[in-house]
């Protein structure tokens, strides 16, 4: 039985703190002892990276009681080892007593892939200051080894450099070799309203200049969500017609047989209900500007009659005889491939070429991922309160994923999605499992991300063992990401369920939570 006593007698007997700060060295010493070495290798890379912290570590339990019997048994140092050695003929618990008998004093933090009550009432009884199942997240271990530095050795935050390890985006899977930082826009990425700093947006903007004052019938072209009628208010307010009102129709929300009397009125009695003559937006629009929306959506037989405005300047209200002339500029705007749907036989060529004089091609937002960082700064801007309570921070994995993710929806998806996570998760840090499933299933391969986690050991290394054990390590990670979803971790690691289930059988590997 284990009682609080016995427990603290323990504690005490391992952490008798120093007696003043100055006694203590500039930072704590770590050991590690892991007989897995690509796991070991990768822990030390991450202590070391993330706190600044010397590790020596070791695969050996042997080796590692070699190294600290070496130095003076007064200086106090955190030990971190596995339980179970492969060997079967080390044991992490056996390591703890036999550097407690030569007079050590340290910290000891155990980590296992097998738990079991015998060992956790084993390792409490040893006094360890934690017990870690694997698989575990690594920051968890850093923030373990921090604690019992600050409440065991008398260290404080400050004496610790906290540095994320640096992710980069890879050049292969996102076009930008740098590392992903939000950034808000400056005065030169703003444009009436619209963020941009990539040269695709740049051109936009400067054809929106040119094209302004010239009264000229403007097509936008770009996929859903690209800020299509930004750019049509954009060029109506740079226009002379500023002053003027610009009249938006969504072509392709509006039925067919509506349509017609909302874009040029109608008289009196012209269909039943037409209880008055009324104005369409031409009318409305006279002297300003027309956005006509979705064109691509128009009915061919509404096509004619849009035509005969265009060549004439005049339009015709439902129900009635006469023509009326208008002065307004008219700007389009498709999602669709209109050529297509001209050859298709959807729109008429005739008018196609009359809208097209000219065109904008707006780009998808993955063409032009440097926008993305500023976007979302501008985003947060606008949904986090003005006291900052609901703000977020993004984690490093999660600005990748954001960053690496192909946005179909484009601005519009991640205006949504910054606004979702302000009232969702606001005043906390954003990390993959708080971004949509969709995100996770197009990560990046890092492939270069293992070239810092994984160096080649000078004895050599069994290659298939070692890929072996980093696809169980993989596996592992992902089920713990997930919480054991088994569908969601295929995703995650870009395999079919089934397969997963079939590796983790064969392999043996089983998740405990
Ligand atoms: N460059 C940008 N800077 C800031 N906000 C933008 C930008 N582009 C788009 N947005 C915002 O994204 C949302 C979608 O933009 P908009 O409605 O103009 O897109 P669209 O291309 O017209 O979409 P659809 O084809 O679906 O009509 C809007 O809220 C808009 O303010």
């Amino acid at each position: 039985m284990v009682t609080k006593e016995s427990h603290l007698n323990e504690f005490e007997f391992l952490h008798n703190s120093y007696e003043s700060s100055e006694d203590k060295p500039s930072l704590p010493e770590v050991f590690l002892v892991e007989d897995d070495l690509i796991f070991g290798k990768t822990l030390k890379k991450f202590i070391q990276k993330k706190l600044g912290l010397e590790v020596s570590y070791h695969s050996d339990p042997g080796a590692a009681i070699a190294q600290i019997n070496e130095r003076s048994s007064s200086e106090q140092f955190i030990l971190i080892t596995d339980i179970s050695f492969d060997d079967g003929g080390a044991d992490g618990l056996l390591l703890i007593d036999l550097l407690k008998e030569k007079g050590h004093k340290f910290i000891p933090i155990v980590m296992t892939g097998f738990a079991s009550i015998e060992t956790a009432i084993a390792a409490t009884k040893k006094g360890v200051f934690h017990y870690l199942t694997k698989p575990f997240e690594l920051d968890v271990l850093t923030d373990l080894i921090m604690k019992a530095a600050i409440s065991k050795l008398g260290y404080t935050e400050k004496d610790f450099k906290v540095e994320t390890p640096k992710v980069t985006i890879p050049k292969k899977s996102t076009g930008i070799e740098r590392s992903f930082k939000i950034e808000a826009p400056n005065e030169e990425d703003i444009f009436c309203g619209m963020i941009g700093r990539s040269a695709k947006m740049k051109q936009v903007f400067e054809r929106i200049e040119k094209v302004a004052s010239s009264g000229s019938t403007v097509f936008i072209n770009g996929p859903s969500g690209t800020g299509k009628e930004l750019i049509a208010s954009a060029i109506h307010s740079l226009s002379q017609r500023v002053d003027n009102p610009m009249v938006s129709v969504n072509c392709g929300a509006i039925p067919g047989e509506l349509l017609e009397s909302e874009l040029f009125g109608h008289e009196k009695g012209a269909f039943t209900g037409a209880i008055s003559s009324r104005k369409g937006r031409f009318e409305l629009a006279n002297k300003g500007s027309i956005f006509l929306d979705e064109i691509g959506d128009m009915p061919l037989l509404l096509q004619v009659k849009l035509l005969r405005v265009l060549q004439g300047r005049v339009i015709e209200r439902v129900g009635s005889t006469t023509t009326t002339p208008v002065d307004v500029r008219i700007i389009t705007a498709t999602h669709r491939d209109l050529e297509k749907h001209v050859e298709d036989g959807n729109f008429r060529e005739d008018l196609y070429y009359r809208l097209n004089v000219i065109p904008i091609k707006v780009p998808a937002l993955c063409e032009r991922r440097e926008d993305i960082p500023l976007l979302i700064s501008y985003f947060l801007s606008r949904f986090v309160s003005a006291d900052g309570r609901n703000s977020i921070e993004f984690d490093d994995e999660s600005l990748e994923l954001l960053l690496a993710y192909d946005w179909p929806g484009n601005v519009r998806e991640l205006e949504n999605l910054m606004e979702r996570l302000v009232i969702l998760r606001g005043g906390s840090v954003i990390r993959p499992s708080d971004l949509p499933v969709k995100f996770l299933e197009r990560a990046p391969m890092h492939l270069n991300s293992y070239d810092s986690l994984i160096s080649l050991p000078e004895a050599g290394i069994d290659l298939k063992m070692a890929l072996s054990n980093i696809e169980d390590s993989l596996i592992l990670q992902a089920l713990s990401k997930t919480a054991g979803n088994k569908n969601q971790a295929s995703k995650l690691l870009s395999m079919n369920r089934t397969t997963l289930i079939e590796k983790m059988k064969k392999k043996q590997i089983e998740f405990q939570q």
